[in-house]
């Protein structure tokens, strides 16, 4: 069976301001997609959508049978709060909280799956140190056991790899490689072109609205880039709400 994840003419809002305009396209089922465009062009609002947070939605989007619990989600590092009293462990086991729920208690074969993730990403001998002590780095490659752990069918990241050393990307991209293998879909926002053209076989590339969506080299061409960073930056940020007579690209 294949489930897509279809936009229909998708506007998404914030306060009745659009950030992205008359989406429509599809993630197929199995797919790795980049995400690409400038600052503000849309992505995160995007992935906002995909995890079904508070936006105003316009159109439709057909999540093709797929429940939220379906969907694994990596926030931009600069948006989790390492403050928390939390050691890698917690992190990782958060992963499963929904399937395993809040106050049941974690069998022997749940620890092995929270330890072969922490040693898929390199982290093993870290489960008792506190998150507020990690690295950049350390803390992603918790953040990806934790997705690991949670052994969802469709995986968002959004901007994974900023502030990342390149090690740390490499192994990264090649979890993010074997969950594609796996068949799951993957949607990653991303910044380095060089890099998407090198593992994202399928590329959406908007500045509000979508520039381009299909295979990457179709799609990153020089003029669509140029298109995008031109738009954006002619883009008004205090345009009221958007009319339906404005419905094509
Ligand atoms: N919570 C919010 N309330 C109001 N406007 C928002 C909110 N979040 C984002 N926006 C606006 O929506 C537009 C798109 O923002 P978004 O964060 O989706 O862009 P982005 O492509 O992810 O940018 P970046 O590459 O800088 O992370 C921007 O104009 C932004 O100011």
């Amino acid at each position: 069976m294949t489930t897509p994840i279809t936009f229909d003419n998708v506007t998404l809002s914030y306060d009745r301001r659009p950030a992205v305009h008359h989406l429509s396209g599809r993630f197929a089922q199995g797919s790795k997609t980049a995400i690409v465009g400038p600052n503000g062009a849309g992505k995160s609002t995007l992935m906002k959508a995909l995890m079904r947070q508070r936006l105003g939605v316009e159109g439709r989007i057909d999540f093709g049978g797929l429940s939220p619990n379906d969907f694994g989600y990596l926030p931009q590092l600069a948006e989790i709060e390492r403050g928390f009293p939390m050691t890698v462990s917690d992190v990782v086991v958060m992963g499963a909280w929904r399937r395993i729920g809040a106050f049941r208690s974690i069998g022997k074969g749940f620890a092995q799956k929270v330890a072969a993730a922490l040693e898929a990403v390199g982290m093993s001998g870290f489960e008792s140190r506190m998150i507020s002590s990690l690295s950049g780095g350390q803390m992603q490659r918790t953040l990806f056991a934790r997705l690991i752990v949670q052994d969802a069918q469709v995986i968002l990241l959004d901007e994974p790899f900023t502030a990342i050393d390149e090690a740390t990307t490499r192994d990264l991209l090649d979890i993010i490689a074997r969950w594609h293998g796996e068949g799951r879909t993957v949607i990653a926002v991303l910044h380095d072109i060089q890099q998407v053209r090198a593992a994202f076989p399928e590329t959406l590339l908007i500045a509000r609205r979508m520039i381009g969506w299909g295979s990457t080299p179709q799609v990153l061409t020089e003029d669509n880039l140029r298109i995008a960073r031109n738009t954006t930056t002619a883009w008004m940020p205090d345009a009221g709400p958007c009319e339906p007579k404005d419905a094509t690209r």
